[in-house]
Formats: structure tokens, sequence, C-alpha cells
């Protein structure tokens, strides 16, 4: 049996850098990899522009774009690529869909969870959103898709900051954090970022870390990537209000009774699912040692029980909910509510 093939969605509104970080790759990188990528309209230029070698293969979708045929034309294009990597006629060691600027990545990253094929071959790992932080204040006031590129992120990579000045960067920083401050942010000028930064990093394991607000790392050109971290606002209060339809929420209560917790969960994701771009919990069970971990894409939900808590007295429940406007106060009730008695 083949092993499950890595798949790296990357987002990002026009010109926020795609292609650009996508030649960086190409041109410090020895893997096979596929690209499928399609732009709005019936002209592609992006393949023209990608870097052409033997590493590289490239689907090119024109038929509109991948989210309004996401359920059709993706989940063929993954079946026939599949098909052929087991018929030996195409190698290639992961996939990177690049999708257009004004793609919505919901629909793109479901196709990851409900299709049984695709399920069983492929692993989703990560989906990456470029902003580019000259034009993303007026993208996210005019488009409602780039909030919902940014909520859906897992790492951000903030492209041309070699065009603004240090305050418009910290002032999109503020408002990007706003949106989504689950995802690490990294900055990348013309595409210069050691794909270790972007590819491999498992997002969708249900995994431990929350990340919550860590930071904000600086990653320019080819020097050594410890000397470039910069530890960046660690969960400061925006010193500006946007009204972004996308925001993250924080739930945080003690220890949880798990047949409560089950209920809030399953009603949450019933009544607010189709809003809810990205959650995930660490949560401290009552008489359980481990933690239980959750994690989910609008309605699609995993469950596990992960590590148990190192600290019994530090047990505390966490719940990042990035989503569309929620009634917040009132979810948050209900939340600390399912706390053990
Ligand atoms: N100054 C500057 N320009 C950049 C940077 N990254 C990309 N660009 C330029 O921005 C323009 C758009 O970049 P692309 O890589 O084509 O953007 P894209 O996201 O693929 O664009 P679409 O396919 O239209 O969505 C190109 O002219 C790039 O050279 C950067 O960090 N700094």
């Amino acid at each position: 049996m083949q092993p499950l093939l890595p798949v790296t969605i990357l987002t990002g509104f026009l010109g926020a850098g795609k292609t650009t970080l996508i030649n960086y790759l190409l041109n410090h990188n020895n893997e096979k990899i596929m690209i499928i990528e399609n732009e709005f309209g019936q002209i592609n230029v992006d393949g023209g522009l990608l870097k052409q070698d033997t590493n590289i293969e490239i689907v090119e979708m024109t038929n509109g774009c991948i989210c309004c045929s996401v359920q059709g034309e993706l989940t063929q294009a993954l079946h026939k690529l599949h098909q052929q990597r087991l018929d030996g006629k195409i190698a290639f060691d992961r996939l990177i869909i690049e999708t257009t600027g004004l793609a919505d990545p919901a629909p793109i990253v479901q196709t990851f969870f409900i299709d049984d094929l695709i399920r069983q071959t492929i692993q989703l790992d990560a989906v990456i959103t470029l902003v580019d932080c000259e034009h993303i204040l007026q993208q996210l006031d005019e488009h409602r898709v780039a909030s919902s590129q940014i909520g859906f992120a897992d790492r951000i990579i903030l492209t041309k900051t070699d065009r603004v000045s240090e305050q418009q960067k910290l002032t999109a920083i503020d408002r990007i954090n706003r949106i989504n401050n689950k995802a690490l942010i990294f900055e990348a000028i013309q595409g210069h970022i050691p794909k270790t930064q972007w590819l491999d990093i498992h997002a969708f394991d249900l995994d431990e870390q929350l990340n919550i607000n860590k930071g904000f790392f600086v990653i320019n050109g080819n020097k050594q990537l410890t000397a470039n971290f910069k530890p960046f606002l660690a969960a400061s209060e925006p010193k500006q209000s946007w009204s972004d339809d996308v925001v993250s929420y924080l739930l945080e209560a003690g220890e949880l009774d798990l047949k409560k917790i089950g209920a809030f969960t399953e009603q949450l994701i019933e009544k607010y699912g189709n809003d809810m771009l990205r959650y995930k919990g660490v949560l401290a069970i009552h008489d359980q040692p481990q933690r239980l971990i959750v994690q989910g894409v609008h309605k699609v939900v995993g469950f596990d029980y992960g590590t148990p808590w190192d600290n019994p007295n530090q047990r505390i429940s966490r719940f990042v909910i990035i989503s569309r406007k929620l009634p917040f106060d009132e979810i948050r009730q209900d939340f600390i509510e399912t706390q053990s008695s």
C-alpha cells in the first residue's frame, strides 16, 4: 500500500504571491511535486509563470474556480491522479493545490473529508494563506472571501512587507490576529521561506497544540532560520476595532463532564457548523487522565484522546473557534456549564 500523499492547500487573495512562493519552492527542492492550480476565467497565466522542470507536474483547471466545481472537478482530478500513480504512469511525492485568489477554501478543504477514496489515499497537511501586507486592509474591507481565507489558515505567510512601513505591517498583523489567533504568522519577501515552515506541518492531526497567539516570525532571504525568528505580540489587545465577519473566539473552563461536553459540541456544530470555519479544543475531562482533542472544519469533526496532562493541577480546557459572528456570551455560558460539578 502506498503511503498517504500529503497535500497542501495554498490560498490567498489575488496577487498575494502564491505563484512566487511556489516558484521559490521549486528552486529549492528535490521532491517531485504535483501542482493543481486554476485561475478564474478561461486563460490560465500562472501555468506559464511557474518554473517548468522535471520535478513538477501541473494540472490546470480553467473551468471556473475550484470552489464552484469542487465536488466535481477537483474530486475527479484527484481520482485520476491517484489512478495514474497506481498504474505507475506518474510519480510524485506531494501535491499542492493553488486556489484562485477569489476562492473560499471551505469546499476545497471539505473535499478531503467527504470522498472515501480521497480520505484513504490523501492526507490533508495544512491550509496556508498568503496575505499581501500592502493591500490586505482594503481587501478585507471589500471582499468577504479575504477573511475566510485568513480564517481557514493553519499558517499565514505575510508577503510584500518590503513595500510597507513597520507600522502598516503591525496594523495588518493586529487585524489578521483578530480573525485567526491560532495560525502562526511568517513573513516572506518574494517567496523566500524554507519549505519546512509550510510543508509537512500536520495541522489536521489531532495533536495538542493550540498555538493561540504564539507569535510572528520573520523569515527573510536565505539566512539562518533561528537568527531570523522574531517573537511578536503575545495576545495583545487590538489597537483598533475592525468589523471583519470572521473572528477568533476562545472558550476556557476547568474539568468538563464528558457527556455534557459531547452534547455541547454536537449542538454547537449542528447550530453553527456552517459558520465555524475551523475549531480546535484541548479539553480536560473529569476522571480522565488524558487530554481530549477536538478538531473540526464546519460540520466535519474529529475527537481523540491525546497524552495525559503533565500536571493534574493545571487541567484547563480550551476551545478555539474561528467563525463568522457567533452569540459568544451564550456559547461561553453553555461551555462553562459543561464543567463537572
Ligand atoms: N515587492 C514584492 N512583490 C512581491 C512579493 N511577493 C510577490 N510579489 C509580486 O506580486 C505580484 C503577484 O505575485 P503572484 O505570485 O503572481 O501572486 P498570486 O497570488 O499567484 O496571484 P494570483 O494568481 O493573481 O492570485 C508579482 O509581480 C510578484 O513578483 C513580495 O514579497 N514583495
